[in-house]
């Protein structure tokens, strides 16, 4: 495509419910959503920074500074552009890989556009919807865990994974496996965990999770191979795998026996692409995690998890399970346990302009 400009806009959605982690609460996202100016048209992308720097270094304020002050004008300066060279373009600027990430699907939804073209058929999907898992923010207690775990089967979730952290990880698990039996549920610890927590970790053991996700430290490979070998789940890597090399050294360490794929984590869908591909190689499964997305990530997040190696519901949720109104004409909805593979142009969904208006709170353009 050839480049004009890129818009930035910071925008703050409310959440239905407050959402909380190990590393804290959310009642508002702010997110950045890039719209990719070209000679062929607008593209989207989303950059999933979180307001502070919690779940990893990046946040809005940087990214907004990094994108407008030096990746936006990089991209700008080339002119004209295939989406397969912007992480190169890139690559000089070390880290923001969200960033990078949300650029490039700007950049790559202008071009699938311009082309015709689906990113699901671009990325190789042989599914046309996806399993919806869900995921479950830390309650106020375990009974109030298990009634919003109920309400989300009742909403036709195939997958349940609920936040842990210390003093909030036995009972909670225990009364999820007591109140709806075998379904199939994971947990989520966001680092919150180290070494000397083995034991609680092991204990975890009894309740038959597909997988313990990130219980380590967010940058951690090494403690990881460690704890893999006294538990029985299955550990799954999320923060600390930023790249397809981080995943070749997580398996070739075994630190996990499954990889959350995000793109915005690893620098974009491209980057996805390449872990997926290395972990079909190696027979790892994948699957697809979320980032409180708007309907833009949600519609490329749902093309990406339809390739082959996400064999694992991912956290694609219906957009309802997060806010009340998004910013995409046709929200992602969950219907008998699924969310449909968008199969228009590009990420295939359309913005709803007045919508996206009336949650921007900043809004930059920069030229060529
Ligand atoms: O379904 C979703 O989009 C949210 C899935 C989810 O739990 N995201 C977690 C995570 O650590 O994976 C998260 C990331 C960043 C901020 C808050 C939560």
């Amino acid at each position: 495509v050839s480049l004009e400009g890129f818009e930035l806009r910071v925008l703050q959605l409310p959440l239905v419910s407050p959402f909380t982690t190990s590393f804290g609460t959310e009642a508002v996202r702010e997110v950045i959503v890039a719209r990719a100016l070209t000679a062929d048209g607008d593209g989207w992308g989303e950059i999933v920074t979180g307001e502070a720097p919690l779940y990893s270094s990046e946040y809005t304020q940087g990214a907004w500074d990094v994108a407008l002050r030096f990746l936006a004008p990089a991209l700008l300066e080339r002119g004209r552009i295939a989406p397969e060279q912007v992480s190169a373009v890139l690559e000089p600027y070390k880290g923001h890989r969200m960033v990078k990430a949300g650029l490039e699907l700007a950049v790559l939804d202008a071009a699938l556009r311009a082309e015709g073209r689906s990113l699901a058929e671009y990325l190789g999907a042989v599914r046309d919807r996806v399993p919806s898992g869900v995921s479950v923010g830390i309650q106020r207690d375990p009974e109030a865990l298990v009634d919003a775990v109920a309400g989300y089967l009742d909403d036709g979730y195939v997958r349940i994974k609920i936040k842990i952290k210390p003093g909030r990880d036995i009972d909670d698990t225990a009364a999820v496996r007591e109140a709806f039996g075998g379904i199939p549920l994971q947990v989520d610890a966001n680092s919150a965990y180290t070494l000397a927590d083995v034991d609680t970790l092991a204990a975890l053991d009894r309740f038959d999770l597909l997988l313990i996700e990130q219980p380590l430290q967010e940058d951690d490979i090494v403690d990881h191979a460690v704890l893999a070998k006294r538990l029985r789940t299955p550990v799954c890597l999320d923060e600390s795998i930023v790249s397809a090399k981080a995943a070749t050294d997580a398996l070739a360490l075994g630190s996990a026996a499954i990889i959350n794929i995000k793109a915005g984590r690893v620098g974009g869908y491209l980057e996805a692409l390449a872990i997926h591909d290395l972990c079909v190689g190696t027979g790892v499964p994948v699957w697809c995690g979320g980032m409180l997305e708007t309907g833009i990530g949600r519609a490329a997040n749902a093309a990406l998890a339809a390739l082959p190696g996400f064999t694992l519901p991912g956290d694609i949720s219906a957009s309802a399970r997060f806010y009340t109104h998004d910013i995409v004409t046709e929200p992602a909805v969950i219907e008998d346990g699924h969310v449909r593979v968008p199969t228009g142009d590009g990420i295939g969904v359309e913005i709803d302009h007045d919508a996206l208006d009336a949650v921007t709170v900043a809004r930059e353009v920069v030229h060529r």
